[in-house]
């Protein structure tokens, strides 16, 4: 019997972790346990890249200390490690952008080991060599697409289309739905791969954030050595919270060319109305296995 070629894959995940969660690291470990339960995927590492200070959103403090928390986290991982790339550029970078470098970088690597030498520069999707760089995010990562000028169409296009996602189900937000409505990510539904998180949680690193600055403790939902790095270096207070908060943020701006802090206060609004498509519901059973052509949801 022939046997089933296996993807080598490359997690990346792109965000704010300010700060770095256990639900974080969660991420990464239930979506590695998915792709490999299908048998097609073998994940090879996983990447946190943390976002630049250029992003302006309200709350986030400075990335080095956001790149330590995260390195702290990760120290004792065998498979997980923090991506520097994204945050030594001077501006905010576009994610697909940062996808494409991890990318970019792997096929080098490959083609330097490779003795032939006869690979030819080729998308991803028609590449069938080397390890493929996924996307991981949280559901609400997902319906932040849906943001007006947040995305650019093509960006979207690209990152589900050409590389793949791996999203993890959160409270309050249903991506089932969300990719049920969306022509696009319906399009690409095959390249994005659904995990639900069946211990249900509410883990934010807002909530974090509001826990610390009010002396409260973090609940053993963040990582000890992060706890103690927040603790030395006194890092969340409710002036560290106001940072950015009269600014847009910077795909907004650069989508939409509004610099008014109107502009954010719209979107933030429209971030809200997305919010609230919130429906508890998750796939019917099957804690790890979504198949949209088998599954009927009864979405309108
Ligand atoms: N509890 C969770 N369940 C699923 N995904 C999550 C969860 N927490 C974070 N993520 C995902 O982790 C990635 C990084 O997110 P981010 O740094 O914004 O964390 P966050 O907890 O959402 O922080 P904040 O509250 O500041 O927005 C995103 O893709 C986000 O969706
Ligand atoms: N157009 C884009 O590429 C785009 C828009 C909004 C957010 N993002 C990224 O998504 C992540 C969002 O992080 P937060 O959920 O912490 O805001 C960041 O890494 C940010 O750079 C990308
Ligand atoms: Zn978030």
């Amino acid at each position: 019997m022939k046997c089933p070629s296996v993807t080598s894959v490359v997690l990346l995940a792109c965000g704010s972790f300010n700060p770095i969660t256990n639900m974080h690291l969660r991420m990464f470990e239930l979506a590695r346990d998915h792709l490999e339960d299908t048998g097609q995927y073998r994940v090879l590492i996983g990447i946190i890249s943390p976002v630049g200070d250029g992003y302006k959103k309200k709350g986030l403090i400075e990335v080095s200390q956001r790149q330590e928390m995260a390195r702290l986290a990760t120290e004792n991982s065998d498979w997980i490690a923090v991506g520097f790339w994204e945050s030594m550029q001077p501006d905010w970078v576009e994610t697909v952008e940062v996808i494409r470098h991890y990318y970019d970088t792997l096929f080098e690597t490959q083609q330097e080991s490779d003795e032939t030498d006869t690979f030819e520069a080729s998308s991803p999707q028609n590449r069938s060599d080397g390890p493929q760089v996924m996307l991981l995010c949280g559901a609400d990562f997902l319906e932040s697409f849906g943001v007006p000028d947040l995305w650019k169409e093509e960006d979207i296009e690209e990152i589900v289309g050409d590389y793949g996602l791996v999203c993890i189900t959160r409270s309050g937000y249903n991506p089932y739905k969300f990719i049920h409505k969306s022509d696009v990510l319906w399009k690409h539904r095959r390249n994005i791969h659904l995990v639900h998180e069946c211990v249900t949680n509410d883990i934010s690193a807002t909530h974090m954030r509001r826990a610390l600055r009010r002396g409260q403790s973090s609940g053993n939902l963040l990582p000890d050595a992060v706890v103690s790095y927040i603790q030395q270096n006194n890092l969340y207070s409710a002036e560290s919270e106001q940072k950015n908060g009269d600014v847009v943020l910077e795909p907004l701006q650069r989508n939409s060319g509004d610099t008014r802090a109107e502009g954010f206060t719209a979107a933030a609004a429209r971030t809200e109305v997305l919010a609230d498509v919130r429906v508890s519901s998750c796939p019917p059973s099957d804690c790890a296995v979504f198949d949209f052509d088998r599954i009927k949801y009864g979405v309108s």
